[in-house]
């Protein structure tokens, strides 16, 4: 219940008496507010009235911030009854530097004071006398550090302003002539008029001395008519110089505007109109992590905060030493030359770093009301933040006599262009995996363009120390356990344009876990990407791999290109790498196809090489595996005694093995062998090799892979990439998948099974290429008599659960034939989790059609 004394005002008088009617509970607040700091009702009267009309009675305004505006609104007018006496009396003006250290801090200004200061940087707030700090001091500003002009810039820059603002700028509009910006990360001065150091910080002029900068009074300014004008006025000085950099492609801009020196007659560039306002910190950067759409500079109640892209939320002023490298002490009251300046209608938040010579340093964050907007993305900003944060701010110690704003403000804004630069990296490329053993970087390694090698290793700490350092290189891709590709995938919205079928994906963001044998775990965020008609390997192939419908409209299945095999959290892909040295052809030298004795790794091919000197797999070798994969009963088949994939189905009853070939093995040299990295017993680990094209099959199998050039037989094409995963895992992903017939791209690596006794679910490993995978996922089925082949091939380990999969020719293929292989799909096995599709492959042998017509009879 609100006590009588609540309404009564200073001198006693009763609201109910000068209001006859019932008080307006609004203005009872207010009063009984600024009461509680010593503010009589009387005083607050007109004040308020002045402000509702102002704010054409939006009270949320006043009452925000514990009627901050209100209370500002009081001291301002105060503050200028108190100089129009002083005027009177004939003291001179005192400098405001003085009056601020006189005054004592009134009730609100303490509260405020300590808000600000509680929202400082900690590296700036430490360095604050008030929190105990030394003093800052004077920057030492390098011209290298000056920054360029950019005319254009700036006239793109005041096309970027709002209406509002260009209000703003025509209501108080002192055009300047165009100055010096900050461009190229501030790095060089380019400036209309080269400018010596010295003229850029000769001294003040003693009238022209200004106020040390101060705390930031949020709301100080506008609350009055003239004030509010003076704050359009300020804004007016700043638009000209505003120049709004955007990086391609990223939706963000930084504006960069260098503040004109005005006190003094050795400024930077002389003022020729008008002055600068005093008792504000000129900030010279503001980030714009994410603009928003044009037009609208409201906030959410419809008002205009004009002044709330120069006013910080939060800021902090510290007072330094001079250090002026040009100038006497007296020059600590300038200002720094240059500023950044936010356009507040289009930027959510706003990082503003303001400095004088002096070495004053204010740093702020605004969110304005567009927080709420759906086009505001906010990990942007703490992104951001937190770079500046990490890159800039703690690291400079600014009690460090070698700091300099300039500096800080360059890093600021390479940090801040460094992550444009990634995001428009990542709008742009598809999945970037760096190879777990990058064979191009090893001594005897393989040659720069062909080098590859499958992208697994040691990560739970087994593998042996001595290969230990060198697996761990280079990073090992991985998924992380979170990522379960289906989960983390977003279906993208699909898009036709003229001449690019492009995936218009959704914002959704996957990571990608590089793991190391030191469980260093590092989370790439990565955005779907667009697929390039050109190449849609988008150069991590050696050779483009274009892409072509010219069946319909339809657009490539979201999905990300990888070159290699990445882990998948669960998979033990674990080897020692010591054991290959152990049985490795250390010895053997320069190309091991032309040796007279074949060397060690030939002995997997029963003491002869696969491949011929022009590279293809022999004739013998490739018949018998084509013969496996036709027909598979005829040869060796191991049934495990209890099969993992059975066991993957978590069924009650773990059903019999159905059986598993056991498959040929080629075994290529890598750079633990001392052959050369020409050696011709390297393949597949140099990867595509012949010009592919992803193309629209008009028969119902959606795309299909096929061949722009002729193949001889025996020839590799590519091999089966994507994620590796535990059958556990796969099947994981499958009962979640909201479409088995989505799952169309998992083979089983169980070529090696049968050598094995009971397998562990971590060794019965599987690839599946629908999130991540290379071009081979767009290889159609075809029953028998397909083109290509696939056998298995180990590069890195003799640890035969895990191995390359690679296509070779069965015969000769001609330009333009699609490239099939025989997926040795039973179709009459309804139990399998991957459904079989209606195959459409055409071959007379095709037995999907078989089964049917048996079905018919
Ligand atoms: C590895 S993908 C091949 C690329 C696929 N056609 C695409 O558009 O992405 C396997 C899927 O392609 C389709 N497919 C492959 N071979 C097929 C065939 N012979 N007949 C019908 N559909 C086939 C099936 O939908 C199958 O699940």
């Amino acid at each position: 219940m609100l006590g009588s004394s609540k309404f009564c005002n200073s001198n006693g008088s009763n609201y109910s008496k000068r209001y006859p009617m019932a008080p307006n509970p609004r203005v009872a607040k207010a009063f009984r507010a600024m009461k509680v700091l010593g503010i009589s009702e009387e005083k607050v009267k007109p004040i308020l009235k002045n402000l509702l009309k102002l704010y054409d009675k939006n009270w949320e305004l006043i009452e925000e911030e514990n009627y901050r505006a209100l209370a500002d609104a009081i001291f301002d007018q105060e503050e200028a009854q108190v100089t129009e006496q002083k005027k009177n009396t004939d003291r001179g003006v005192m400098d405001e530097e003085a009056r601020v250290h006189e005054e004592p801090e009134r009730p609100l200004k303490r509260l405020r004071l300590r808000y600000q200061e509680g929202h400082v940087s900690p590296s700036v707030g430490n360095s604050s006398p008030r929190l105990g700090g030394t003093s800052l001091r004077q920057p030492k500003v390098e011209e290298a550090e000056l920054p360029e002009t950019c005319p254009q810039q700036q006239s793109q820059d005041m096309t970027d302003l709002s209406q509002s603002n260009m209000e703003n700028v025509r209501a108080g509009s002192h055009p300047l002539s165009p100055q010096p910006l900050i461009r190229n990360k501030g790095k060089q001065a380019v400036s209309h008029k080269p400018l010596s150091i010295q003229e850029r910080f000769e001294p003040s002029q003693p009238d022209s001395v200004s106020p040390p900068i101060r705390l930031k009074e949020k709301g100080k300014e506008p609350l009055s008519p003239q004030i509010a004008q003076r704050d359009k006025r300020a804004f007016s000085e700043r638009t000209p110089h505003a120049v709004h950099l955007r990086e391609p492609n990223v939706d963000r801009g930084i504006v960069l505007l260098m503040k004109q020196q005005t006190h003094s007659s050795h400024a930077l560039i002389k003022p020729k109109d008008e002055p600068v306002t005093d008792d504000m910190p000129q900030p010279i950067a503001v980030i714009h992590p994410e603009p928003l759409s044009k037009g609208n500079s409201s906030n959410e109640n419809g008002s205009i905060r004009e002044h709330d892209g120069f006013e910080p939320l939060v800021s902090q002023s510290v007072h330094g030493e001079d250090r002026n490298v040009a100038g006497p002490a007296s020059s600590r009251e300038r200002r720094t030359n240059c500023e950044l300046v936010s356009i507040v209608d289009k930027s959510p938040a706003n990082l503003e770093i303001a400095s004088s010579p002096s070495g004053d340093v204010k740093i702020s964050l605004t969110c304005n009301s567009a927080l709420g907007r759906p086009d505001f993305r906010m990990p942007s900003i703490d992104t951001v933040l937190k770079m500046v944060e990490d890159k800039c701010l703690r690291s400079y110690k600014v009690l460090d006599p070698n700091f300099s704003v300039m500096k800080l403000m360059k890093d600021m804004c390479d940090c801040f262009l460094e992550l444009g630069t990634e995001s428009a990296n990542e709008s742009q490329e598809t999945i970037d995996v760096t190879p777990a053993i990058d064979l191009s970087k090893q001594s005897n390694g393989l040659d720069a363009l062909g080098a590859r090698g499958m992208t697994f290793g040691p990560s739970n700490g087994s593998v042996d120390t001595q290969c230990a350092a060198e697996a761990s290189e280079s990073q090992i891709p991985r998924l992380p356990p979170s990522s379960s590709g289906m989960d983390d995938w977003t279906k993208a919205n699909k898009d036709n344009t003229e001449n690019s079928c492009e995936i218009d994906e959704e914002k959704e963001q996957t990571n990608l876990v590089h793991a190391n044998s030191h469980s260093l775990v590092v989370v790439e965020q990565r955005q779907l990407a667009l697929h390039d008609v050109n190449d849609i390997a988008k150069g991590q192939e050696k050779v483009l791999i274009s892409l072509v419908n010219e069946v319909n409209n339809e657009c490539l299945p979201s999905f990300r290109y990888i070159p290699q095999n990445v882990v998948f959290h669960n998979a033990n892909v674990n080897f020692s790498l010591a054991q290959i040295g152990e049985n490795c052809c250390l010895t053997c030298f320069g190309n091991c196809l032309s040796s007279s004795a074949p060397c060690a790794c030939a002995h997997e091919t029963g003491g002869d090489f696969a491949y011929t000197l022009e590279g293809l797999v022999k004739e013998d070798f490739l018949e018998e595996c084509i013969s496996m994969s036709r027909d598979p009963q005829k040869h060796n088949l191991f049934y495990c005694k209890e099969c993992p994939l059975e066991r993957s189905k978590k069924d009650d009853i773990i059903e019999p093995c159905k059986g598993h070939l056991v498959r040929k093995f080629i075994k290529e040299c890598w750079w633990k062998c001392g052959c050369s990295k020409q050696c011709g017993n390297r393949v597949v680990q140099r990867g595509i090799n012949c010009n592919l094209q992803v193309c629209r099959i008009p028969e119902g199998k959606g795309w299909g892979l096929r061949t722009l050039e002729d193949l001889p037989k025996g020839a590799f094409v590519c091999e089966y990439v994507g994620e590796i995963l535990t059958n556990a895992e796969l099947y994981k992903r499958i009962s979640q998948s909201p479409s088995s017939e989505e799952h169309a791209y998992p083979v089983l690596l169980d070529a090696n099974w049968g050598s094995e006794g009971v397998l562990k679910d971590e060794e019965a490993l599987c690839l599946d290429a629908t999130y991540y995978g290379n071009v081979a996922r767009f290889i159609n089925h075809r029953c028998f008599d397909s083109n290509l082949v696939e056998i298995p091939v180990e590069v890195e380990t003799p640890d035969h659960h895990y191995y390359h999969l690679a296509f070779f020719t069965t015969r000769k293929v001609e330009a333009l034939e699609e490239l099939t292989w025989d997926y040795g799909i039973d179709f009459d096995d309804h139990d399998h989790p991957v459904k079989a599709f209606k195959c459409q492959c055409g071959s007379e042998f095709c037995r999907n059609i078989k089964r049917s017509s048996k079905r018919l009879v």
